[in-house]
């Protein structure tokens, strides 16, 4: 038996067989030419132009037989990606090359590359099937080289996928009905690939050195909680994956009134990227959208969305909440969400620069737009809208943007407080807008000066450190005095970051005073039985004593003790 530890990011107790993610393709080297005649009398590029279709043909096969095997949505990716790989527009492109000297590989690696830039270039649909050309490709390339593709490995039975870490792109295919659970040595807790296993409800561990030496097909266990993987189960792991097995039901339903056991009101609102997400949300009971991530709409894209489709894609998430509050965040383009028309590629420091509402520096006029369409689609909605900007750091910017959000007919302007300068200042801040929301992701990252991405800085990189503690009881605090120097109730404060996902430090940011806690919507119903687990005074005493604590450790140590719910319900 061997142990690895990470650190947890979805709860969830499973056993399963290890599938290996393998390795990125390395691309073939440039210029690469197709080898001297081989003597048997056949021209090497017919030899190559042969060998090439008949990887192509391969690669066909292979996903037209998990087409076959697959339903709904993934069936009709499948069969799409396998009509791609016989696109006689690729496979044309890669023989000409072929024919003017490429190597096969080559050919098709530089054949993958202008089709791709052509659908770019087309926009819209047809843009996003840039990706597909592009993971064919590597599909060929494999096939050419006899090795596994780098993408989610297929299995009949369900598995446990580790990585050395996963594309976002990749972590939004995977099939929880397949994926019992998600391992990765590289990554953080607050990484946006964390971000969607726990949207997909995904047990997953993140920074867990050294997994991809297990062995394909071993059976582990994993703990998402723990941030524990084990190598040869025993009788306990069973145990404890079999308890979990039978109540993970009982995490499944929430019935929509966030409150503490004594019925304090704290509500409970979902983080959601699209209007999918929203119907989800709203199906699981979500109070509202506490966090509208709008870049959403935007990754992708090679050019600013326009008016109208900007408007279709908000007003597809209003309608799902009518009656109830969507927070719509702003543009959050740079740093781990470039977008190529807007942020700068080469900025030594991406996470420090141009990022968020700093980009109406650079690209003025993109949210002012933005801000037109959330209004048209508010307009359009019964939902009751309000809008926050990414990255703000001064009152200044704060009061800028309220300026902005007035001139487009948005009455409810915010920020998020994710930079430690707004966090203490944040009596000021409020003096200019209606509300904020704490994003503990990026809040913990600037406290630590630690990039949320990387898996060796994930102890840095978690919310439990008392300085992300104290920034959090700085903006609560700055809150209370500046609703009474104005003579009027604190203006609501809320956390839409990972943070608000773990029922524990969802107790301490309660007791800390946060009016509302924004989560995947999955994460609701644990954190909503945790918090009734306790009364809004135990909840005071508990942030108190994690306000306290010297460490990250000892704080979440010391909380997590004092609540009997987390053990009751394997959390
Ligand atoms: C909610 C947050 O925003 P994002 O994760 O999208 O940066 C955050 O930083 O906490
Ligand atoms: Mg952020």
């Amino acid at each position: 038996m061997q142990s690895y530890v990470g650190v947890g990011v979805t709860p969830g107790r499973v056993v399963g067989p290890v599938r290996l993610m393998p390795p990125a393709l390395c691309e073939p080297p440039a210029g690469e030419r197709l080898p001297a005649p081989d003597g048997t009398g056949t021209p090497p590029e017919e030899a190559a132009a042969a060998a090439l279709k008949a990887a192509a043909a391969q690669v066909r096969a292979e996903l037209a037989g998990r087409a076959s095997r697959a339903s709904g949505d993934s069936k009709a990716v499948l069969e799409a990606t396998a009509q791609m790989a016989s696109d006689p527009m690729l496979l044309k492109a890669a023989v000409k090359l072929i024919n003017a000297g490429s190597s096969a590989q080559r050919a098709i690696w530089d054949a993958g590359n202008d089709v791709a830039a052509m659908l770019v270039s087309l926009g819209g649909y047809m843009a996003e099937r840039s990706h597909d050309v592009l993971d064919v490709r590597s599909r060929i390339v494999s096939a050419l080289r006899g090795v596994p593709a780098p993408v989610i490995p297929d299995s009949d039975v369900p598995f446990i996928l580790v990585a050395a870490d996963l594309a976002p792109a990749d972590t939004a295919t995977l099939d929880p009905a397949k994926v019992l659970a998600l391992v990765t040595a590289g990554g953080g807790p607050q990484s946006h690939t964390a971000i969607i296993a726990r949207t997909l409800g995904l047990p997953a561990v993140v920074a867990a050195t050294g997994v991809q030496e297990l062995a394909e097909n071993i059976l582990v266990y994993v703990d998402g909680a723990q941030g524990r993987i084990t190598t040869g189960p025993g009788p306990a792991e069973l145990a404890a994956a079999a308890k979990w097995r039978g109540q993970a039901s009982l995490l499944d339903t929430f019935d929509g009134v966030g409150r503490l056991g004594d019925g304090t009101p704290l509500d409970l609102l979902a983080n959601v990227g699209g209007a999918r997400d929203a119907r989800a949300a709203a199906a699981a009971g979500a109070q509202g959208v506490g966090l509208l991530r709008t870049e959403f709409c935007f990754l992708g894209h090679d050019s600013e969305p326009g008016h109208d489709e900007q408007v279709a894609a908000y007003k597809g998430v209003f309608g799902a909440f009518p009656g109830k509050k969507v927070v719509v965040r702003t543009l959050d383009a740079g740093a781990d969400k470039p977008l190529p028309f807007l942020t700068d590629a080469a900025e030594p420091n991406p996470a420090l620069g141009v990022r968020g509402y700093r980009t109406d520096t650079t690209s003025p006029g993109v949210l002012a737009r933005q801000l037109a369409a959330i209004a048209d689609a508010a307009a359009d909605s019964d939902a009751i809208v309000w809008v926050m900007a990414p990255m703000i750091a001064t009152a200044a910017e704060a009061a800028e943007f309220a300026a902005l959000c007035a001139g487009a007919g948005l009455q409810a302007p915010g920020v998020m407080v994710e930079v430690p300068s707004a966090a203490l200042t944040s009596r000021h801040l409020l003096d200019q807008v209606e509300f904020a929301s704490l994003g503990t992701n990026d809040l913990t990252q600037y406290a630590m000066a630690a990039d949320r991405q990387l898996g060796p800085l994930a102890a840095l990189n978690d919310p439990w450190q008392p300085a992300v503690l104290a920034l959090v009881r700085a903006t609560v605090d700055g809150a209370a005095a500046q609703g009474l120097s104005a003579g009027a109730p604190p203006k609501p404060v809320g956390v839409c970051g990972e943070a608000a996902a773990d029922p524990a430090l969802a107790v301490v940011l309660a007791g800390l005073g946060v009016s509302s806690l924004s989560m995947a919507a999955r994460a609701i119903p644990a954190v909503s039985a945790v918090l009734r687990s306790v009364t809004a005074e135990q909840a005071r005493e508990l942030a108190a004593r994690a306000e306290a604590a010297a460490t990250a450790g000892e704080a979440r140590g010391l909380v997590r003790a004092a609540l009997p719910a987390l053990a009751e319900l394997g959390l």
